[in-house]
């Protein structure tokens, strides 16, 4: 028998994603899995990707901490101030990590201003990659992983920062997200004719990963415009920051080269090759690129993930495995299925 794990939410995006990585696991065995709306379905149903699969019967329940208790470790998905009133009545013997933001920010203040209400309380960053960041992980019972876009940024940003190569306080970023990145929920500008065919912006110039970056980070100010892109997973970003002082795209390289040293899940591509949301779709790989702006001289970085893998579940597995003692890449795809 594996460990047993659990999934609050499972009928949603990053859920149905759970339960896809929980399913292809060597170790994870699924205890519960619970819904809102769509409790009484079988997770087939609701996922058609795992219909034909051992879990495409699988009953999804009403999300409650008696149906999830069981489980060694449980996965939160669920809205952002959900998972926090779930989370307070799980029992202390059960590890969980929690998809959603409730737990991501330090500052109670900085919570209040950008997610309005009470302050939960934060956990562990779930960002392996970040310096202290695995052993703090695979010493944690509660774990916050990382929102979509702050996991594609923060990955780019966070190598320069440290290094002080750019100005931390003079940093742009521009990012495409595909529409699951915004949940399963019906939403007017989620319409498929809204959608297709055309590229939006959206929470330009306050976007709620901002603060969550800036603390994964240490950037000081972030001008950040999202893109809602005509494609269902996939983020892109380009963040761009001015040089501390002269900077070459050797050495910009070189930096997230030797950040990302014997990662397993973080690769800076081929001299010249720029990343592609394709290529990481399935997987939980972010591919990155570095260079300097030939006209301003910004040192500029790209990243790709996708947003339901390394930006959600595949991130949320990679933290359960360390958390759980299991080898960190356990169940999780380093290749992509592009095209
Ligand atoms: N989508 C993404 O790319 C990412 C998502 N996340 C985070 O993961 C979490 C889930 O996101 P996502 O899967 O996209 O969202 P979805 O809207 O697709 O799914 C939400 C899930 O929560 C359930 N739910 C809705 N309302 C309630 C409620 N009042 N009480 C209990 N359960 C409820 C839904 O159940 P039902 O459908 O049965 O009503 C569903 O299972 C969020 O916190 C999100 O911010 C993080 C990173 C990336
Ligand atoms: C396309 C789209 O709408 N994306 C969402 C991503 C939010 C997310 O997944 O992150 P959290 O867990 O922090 O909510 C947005 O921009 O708000």
């Amino acid at each position: 028998m594996g460990t047993r794990v659990a999934v609050a939410g499972a009928s949603g995006y990053a859920g149905g994603e759970l339960l896809r990585l929980i399913a292809g696991h060597p170790e994870l065995q699924l205890t519960a899995a619970t819904a809102h709306q769509q409790a009484g379905a079988a997770a087939g149903q609701v996922h058609p990707q795992l219909a034909a699969t051992a879990l495409g019967e699988w009953p999804l329940v009403a999300t409650d901490p008696a149906a999830l208790g069981e489980a060694d470790l449980i996965f939160l998905a669920l809205p952002h101030g959900e998972s926090a009133a779930l989370a307070a009545r799980l029992p202390a013997s059960a590890k969980v990590v929690d998809l959603g933001a409730d737990h991501r920010l330090v500052d109670p203040a900085a919570w209040t201003e950008w997610y309005g209400g009470p302050h939960a309380g934060a956990w562990t960053y779930g960002l392996p990659e970040l310096p202290g960041h695995r052993s703090a992980i695979a010493g944690a019972d509660r774990v916050a992983a990382t929102g979509c876009y702050a996991a594609t940024v923060t990955l780019a940003l966070a190598p320069l920062l440290a290094a002080g190569l750019v100005e931390p306080a003079d940093v742009v970023v521009v990012a495409a997200s595909g529409t699951s990145g915004a949940g399963r929920a019906a939403k007017p500008h989620l319409l498929a004719s809204e959608v297709m065919g055309g590229l939006s912006p959206y929470k330009v110039g306050a976007h709620q990963h901002v603060p969550e970056i800036k603390q994964a980070t240490g950037a000081a100010s972030i001008s950040f415009t999202p893109l809602l892109a005509p494609m269902p997973r996939g983020i892109l970003a380009t963040v761009t920051a001015r040089p501390a002082r002269s900077v070459t795209v050797d050495e910009a390289r070189e930096v997230l080269d030797t950040a990302y040293q014997g990662e397993p899940f973080v690769r800076l591509l081929p001299a010249g090759q720029w990343p592609h949301t394709g290529a990481t779709l399935g997987a939980n790989t972010c591919l990155l690129q570095a260079g300097v702006d030939r006209d301003s001289g910004r040192v500029l970085v790209t990243s790709a993930l996708d947003n339901l893998g390394k930006g959600a579940a595949g991130q949320a597995v990679q933290c359960a495995n360390l958390m759980l003692g299991l080898p960190e890449t356990a169940g999780l795809a380093t290749i992509g299925v592009a095209p």
